[in-house]
């Protein structure tokens, strides 16, 4: 096989005198392959994390909705919404050094999905997995297993909602949860604890209801490293929405 010096010698001989190379020497052509290696090799990781979200949702980890949510596009009115925004922004920053998981508890329309997509979007492109997902979805695509039709078992999703670099629950509350969406949260957030994965909740619930609801267990591995629990505690922005915002 040909050292990069010999191959870069041969090149150079074969280039018309006009053409000015972009390497000067066989060190250059090494690092350029080698950046070209790594580029394709992100590439490719990407488009597999692309996939693993299209096979377990059908559609990317963040719904349309929320694409274009982010921090700088959070309005901030009052001191509550400016300390969320900072926590999220930091929770976002910090994401690789860390295993916290975060709760954001409040009303309706209050933007726990906005500034969760936020960290969600900032995290995509920094070349993490990141899903966000309703209880209701969660339980309907764990259910579409049972049918018999599926080439996927519900081992397999386990697998995929535990793998996920950041897997966000939402509505966590919204209808009495049976014993068996119990299990399955208590599951997936004891699988991604255990492999120091964080895990994202958002509910319209407060702390003691919270911990009524999916049980002292699933709440304490919640608390890992520097969680988060987030009141939002203001009025709904959803009368504000005219539709044309981002
Ligand atoms: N401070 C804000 N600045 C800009 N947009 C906001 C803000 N708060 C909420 N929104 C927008 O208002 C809409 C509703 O917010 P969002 O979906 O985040 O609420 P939520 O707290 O998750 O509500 P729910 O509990 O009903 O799911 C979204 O389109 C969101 O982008």
């Amino acid at each position: 096989m040909k050292t990069p010096a010999e191959l870069f010698n041969r090149l150079q001989r074969m280039m018309p005198a006009h053409i000015k190379p972009k390497f000067q020497n066989g060190e250059e052509l090494l690092a350029w392959n080698q950046e070209q290696g790594r580029q394709r090799s992100e590439a490719i990781a990407r488009e597999n994390r692309a996939m693993k979200m299209q096979r377990i949702l059908g559609r990317s980890g963040i719904r349309e909705l929320h694409m274009n949510c982010s921090f700088d596009n959070y309005r901030v009115e009052n001191e509550g919404q400016r300390k969320a925004l900072e926590q999220a922004r930091r929770y976002a920053d910090e994401f690789d050094h860390s295993i916290a998981s975060f709760v954001f508890s409040g009303r309706p329309g209050t933007g726990k999905n906005h500034l969760a997509a936020a960290i969600g979007n900032h995290l995509i492109l920094r070349g993490k997995s990141v899903l966000i997902v309703t209880v209701a979805d969660l339980m309907s695509i764990i259910k579409g297993t049972f049918s018999g039709d599926s080439d996927r078992t519900e081992e397999h999703l386990l697998h995929d909602f535990s793998t996920v670099d950041l897997l966000v629950i939402d509505e966590i509350g919204m209808q009495t949860e049976s014993r068996y969406e119990k299990v399955i949260i208590n599951q997936i957030v004891d699988r991604r604890s255990s492999s120091k994965r964080p895990t994202g909740m958002l509910t319209n619930l407060d702390h003691s209801n919270m911990v009524k609801l999916l049980g002292e267990r699933v709440m304490d591995r919640m608390r890992l490293g520097q969680s988060l629990w987030v009141n939002f505690n203001w009025d709904s922005h959803r009368g504000r929405i005219t539709g044309n915002e981002y």
